[in-house]
């Protein structure tokens, strides 16, 4: 089992690189499905296990997919016939890739997906997808653990969801590409990445308008073309580090970071009395001596992203006076809290809320990750902790950064992957030391 071995205490200082987001990736990966005349070929591609899962889907619907690590582009060419069904072997891996459903709906008009489980966040259903493909004219059966969605042609309607969620607007939105007339999709998610899937469906023949509103509007078309899109820069990496600048007194430049997209972020870490510098080549963090404590509650985009909840824990933890944390997003996203308990957090929840007492002085221990973003709330807690961290559980963490550890390490952290055996001794170093 392979961990990560921190020794604390270490400042952060000096420059990390951004890798292209994976929450907006894997939607357009999806939205290739959608090109019936040549390949959408994509650039600044992240290298991680999502991508590789999603990679696997899309084969596994018969599209050609060549991923060129070396140079973070990938190539997808749907233009031969599809396969309609997306299996419980990739679907159970990786919620994500329920977003296959509307792009196979709108070019074959036939989709047949795993239903996707919960995860330890939370429930996660997809009521708000499956309504939106039935506004479109699609009936909607689900047995067997798989939902089926048909129509003979999609028809645009007027939508509007519940909650702003982000992959019902993506699949919503790919869906009514090619319906007949015109989609209104109103309280829509907001979301950086909606923006960047919403460009490239428009750089493919698209007309989606409004994007990155509470409102979209889609202008069906009849067929979708390839096209070259590099991907939006991942701003939950960037907010990650600039979290771990701010909880090791660190100063740190996150190139190509987008101040713009990490405004409530931003604005957390000034009120906690970080320094933030936003200059050409990215946003720099410069971490206080002391962190003041401040309460967040996480909300859809523009509000604080649930992906950062557990991220800004640590430095709730870390500062001074009492700070609360609320989660609105997800029903069960505290989880990362009971592993920091074993290094000396303390804290008390209560409903959506959890209170996070000051002062705490972390003690290295070995913790172990419930899902990606407690991972890295984990390995921030071992960067400041006393002594010896070790954080299992990575292939949580593999999912969404690239090179975490040796990113963190060329900043200064005392940090490395190795393999351990069932009693818990050290074989070797991990192929990603
Ligand atoms: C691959 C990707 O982009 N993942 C992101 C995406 O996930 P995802 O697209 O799954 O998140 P949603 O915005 O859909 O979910 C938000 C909330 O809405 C609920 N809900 C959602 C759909 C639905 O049909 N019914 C329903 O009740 C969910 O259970 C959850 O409580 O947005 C989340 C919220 O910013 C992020 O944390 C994830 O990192
Ligand atoms: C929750 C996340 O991702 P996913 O929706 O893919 O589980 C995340 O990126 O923090």
């Amino acid at each position: 089992m392979e961990k990560l071995i921190i020794q604390g205490g270490q400042r952060l200082v000096g420059e990390v690189q951004i890798e292209g987001a994976k929450n907006a990736v894997l939607p357009i990966m999806a939205a290739a499905l959608l090109a019936t005349d040549g390949p959408v070929q994509l650039t600044n591609v992240p290298i991680l296990s999502d991508v590789f899962m999603m990679q696997d889907v899309l084969k596994s619907l018969d599209a050609k997919v060549e991923f060129d690590e070396q140079r973070n582009q990938l190539t997808i060419d749907a233009s031969g016939d599809l396969n309609f069904e997306a299996a419980f072997e990739y679907v159970s891996k990786m919620r994500a890739s329920i977003v296959v459903m509307g792009p196979l709906l709108a070019r074959l008009g036939h989709a047949r997906v795993a239903m996707p489980g919960g995860c330890a966040i939370g429930s996660r259903p997809v009521d708000l997808h499956l309504k939106g493909f039935e506004a479109l004219g699609a009936t909607i059966h689900q047995n067997h653990g798989y939902i089926e969605a048909k129509a003979e042609r999609l028809v645009g309607t007027n939508i509007y969801l519940d909650f702003p969620s982000v992959g019902a607007t993506q699949n919503i939105m790919m869906a009514a590409t090619m319906a007949e007339g015109t989609t209104v999709i109103e309280n829509v998610a907001r979301e950086p990445e909606i923006v960047d899937l919403a460009n490239v469906l428009n750089k493919m023949g698209a007309n989606v308008f409004g994007a990155g509103t509470e409102t979209i509007r889609v202008e069906g078309v009849t067929a979708l073309h390839g096209t070259d899109h590099s991907i939006v820069q991942d701003r939950i990496e960037a907010g990650t580090f600039m979290v771990a600048a701010a909880a090791t007194q660190g100063n740190v430049l996150i190139k190509e970071a987008i101040a713009e997209h990490n405004k409530p972020l931003l604005s957390k870490l000034v009120e906690m009395g970080a320094e933030v510098i936003d200059e050409e080549a990215g946003v720099r963090i410069i971490g206080p001596a002391e962190l003041k404590a401040c309460n967040i509650k996480t909300l859809p985009y523009p509000g604080f992203p649930t992906d950062m909840q557990a991220q800004m824990t640590i430095l709730q933890l870390l500062a001074k006076k009492t700070s609360v944390m609320t989660e609105t997003v997800f029903e069960n996203r505290f989880m990362h809290l009971e592993e920091l308990r074993r290094m000396n957090a303390d804290y008390q929840i209560e409903g959506q809320s959890v209170v996070l007492y000051g002062d705490t002085h972390f003690n290295g221990a070995e913790v172990a990750a419930t899902d990606l973003r407690a991972a890295a709330a984990l390995v921030i807690a071992g960067l400041v902790a006393n002594g010896e961290t070790l954080v299992t559980n990575l292939q949580y963490m593999d999912r969404g950064y690239y090179h975490f550890h040796q990113k963190l390490r060329a900043l200064g952290a005392h940090i490395s992957r190795a393999d351990f055996d069932a009693a818990g001794h050290r074989i070797k170093q991990a192929k990603r030391a």
